[in-house]
């Protein structure tokens, strides 16, 4: 892990996620009107003891999407399985898991996006009708035996709808967009999170932590892990707000939830380049970073904060980036600049 406010997470810390998942709709926080879309689908679903509706779910990492699937199955009161577009290599591999899928199961598809054309109209097929075509053989002598399937539903993430083709966008019942999440959903978060670790922490840090997360909850978990860590080793173990100030001061997180690369972004851009405009290649290779990096890692959130914005000529910095530098922004304010 790069960062302590990378919305990602790999393999290691999706493990560490699972005792903070919340297991019903109930303990799911925040994401109201979804919760409401999602609750009365599932209880219509199960009142006419049918298989819910085909789910798709789209939204940033880190937003709750893989917790929502599994509260979907628990729900119902069905198994979850559990596979992501890149892991199917092959239509053959989706046709395994396809044809192994109890009635009423979920099946979760993570990154359903970057699906093989093949699989995914192996998956439209399925989603439709139920049905798959299991080929035996090679070239000429190879024959498709079709298979039923019973009914099943198929719970898909994205964190880009728009890159769905249509037809397999159509094919879900159910659209729900998750949002990031508001400062006081994120305390609830961290206050049942620090619950569940058997953490005390004072209502001030648990707000302090809230407003570093970035609005994801993942984010939010992280930074109570790290803190919990520096109130055991510095403290009694309780997360006071003085604890949490210190440990995100370690951590190099500032009070708005910026870390080291986005600080570095910023002051590239406002020291060296007098706040812009400048290419994305010129200003991280000015820090020492590569493109991608800037523009995946750091630049959503600058571009969200309103710290940043991308215009046709390049990056430009915000008078609000100047002054969080503690710079005065250059007379020529940017709306000016904007307009030539
Ligand atoms: N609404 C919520 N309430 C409480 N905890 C949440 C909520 N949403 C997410 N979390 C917690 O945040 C962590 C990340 O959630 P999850 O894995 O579901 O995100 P995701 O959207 O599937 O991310 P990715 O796209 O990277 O797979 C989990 O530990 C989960 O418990």
């Amino acid at each position: 892990m790069e960062s302590v406010v990378e919305p990602g997470a790999n393999d290691l810390e999706r493990a560490a996620e699972s005792a903070l998942r919340p297991k019903n709709l109930d303990e799911f926080v925040g994401q109201k009107t979804l919760r409401q879309q999602l609750s009365l689908v599932l209880e219509a679903a199960r009142r006419r003891g049918d298989a819910a509706d085909h789910i798709l779910l789209s939204g940033p990492p880190g937003l709750g999407k893989t917790t929502l699937a599994m509260i979907v199955a628990a729900e119902m009161g069905t198994s979850l399985r559990l596979t992501s577009g890149p892991a199917i290599q092959h239509a053959g591999d989706l046709a395994s898991i396809l044809s192994s899928l109890q009635e009423g199961d979920v099946l979760f598809i993570d990154e359903i996006h970057r699906l093989s054309r093949p699989a995914e109209e192996m998956l439209y097929l399925a989603m439709e009708d139920f049905r798959v075509d299991v080929i035996v053989g090679k070239g000429p002598g190879a024959t498709s035996i079709p298979l039923t399937l019973p009914p099943f539903t198929v719970t898909g993430a994205t964190t880009r709808a728009g890159l769905l083709p249509a037809p397999l966008r159509d094919r879900f019942g159910y659209t729900g967009h998750l949002e990031y999440y508001q400062h006081d959903e994120l305390e609830s978060i961290v206050r049942r999170s620090a619950n569940l670790l058997g953490a005390e922490i004072s209502g001030e840090a648990a707000k302090e932590l809230a407003k570093r997360s970035r609005g994801t909850p993942r984010i939010a978990n992280r930074l109570l892990r790290r803190v919990y860590d520096y109130s055991q080793v510095h403290g009694n173990g309780e997360i006071d707000a003085q604890a949490a100030k210190e440990a995100l001061k370690l951590f190099e997180v500032d009070p708005l939830g910026l870390d080291r690369l986005d600080r570095l972004v910023l002051e590239g851009l406002c020291e060296r380049f007098g706040g812009g405009p400048v290419g994305i290649s010129t200003l991280a290779m000015s820090i020492g970073e590569e493109p991608e990096t800037v523009e995946t890692v750091s630049e959503p959130y600058l571009v969200r904060e309103g710290f940043l914005v991308r215009t046709p000529r390049g990056r430009m910095a915000t008078a609000q980036a100047w002054r969080h530098l503690g710079l005065t922004p250059p007379a020529s304010d940017l709306f000016n600049l904007l307009d030539n």
